[in-house]
């Protein structure tokens, strides 16, 4: 299992090793002991899976805020996806800086966002599903989030991003600069 880091300190991408034969392939795709040893304890609560039926289909930029925050281990479980980490940390020195990872499951990565940071994605192709395990359970009143198309943030999405997929609460997300302050360097 590789661990790679960002230049922006707290996510990581991770991909499990995939020991292949004629049958196809076999993965450890999560060990709780080789993936708390670098990002300390953690308790994953609850599993989240969604469907984009449409190229394109954007959602986010979202997170908890305190005290049902949630780090979020992503994966791609079919179609292929980019996934983004924004660091929502005041006083970090990369706030409103992106990370981001094309998910597939051919290649079988996943990308860690930890507490601290909003999370998007855009699906690359058409039925494309998402997997994600959290470290917090669902909370109606503390789902926040951010404008995914935000200038402060100035995520690079793919050409084929379509703002039409955006949900109702996903076309009047706050801008950043807007943005109480829900996380500190505390945070993690
Ligand atoms: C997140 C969530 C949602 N719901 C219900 C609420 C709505 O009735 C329906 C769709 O929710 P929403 O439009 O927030 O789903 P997404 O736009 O895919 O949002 C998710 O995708 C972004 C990228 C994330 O990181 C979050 O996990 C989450 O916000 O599922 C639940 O019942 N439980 C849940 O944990």
């Amino acid at each position: 299992m590789e661990f790679k880091t960002f230049e922006i300190d707290g996510p990581l991408e991770i991909r499990p090793r995939k020991i292949e034969d004629e049958r196809g392939y076999f993965s450890e795709i999560f060990r709780l002991a080789d993936f708390a040893e670098r990002t300390g304890p953690v308790e994953f609560v609850q599993d989240n899976q969604s469907l984009s039926v449409k190229t394109g289909t954007i959602r986010g930029i979202h997170f908890q805020s305190h005290p049902k925050p949630q780090g979020k281990l992503v994966r791609c479980l079919a179609g292929s996806l980019l996934d983004v980490a924004v660091d929502l940390r005041t006083g970090s020195p990369t706030f409103g800086r992106w990370v981001s990872a094309k998910l597939t499951p051919e290649e079988n990565n996943q990308l860690w966002v930890p507490v601290g940071f909003g999370h998007a994605f855009c699906s690359l192709e058409p039925d494309t599903v998402i997997g994600y395990r959290c470290t917090g359970y669902y909370s109606p009143e503390n789902d926040k989030g951010v404008a995914w198309d935000d200038p402060d943030i100035a995520i690079a999405w793919p050409d084929v991003a379509d703002a039409g997929t955006l949900s109702a609460k996903d076309r009047q997300q706050p801008s950043l600069a807007d943005l109480p302050e829900y996380f500190t360097m505390e945070d993690q």
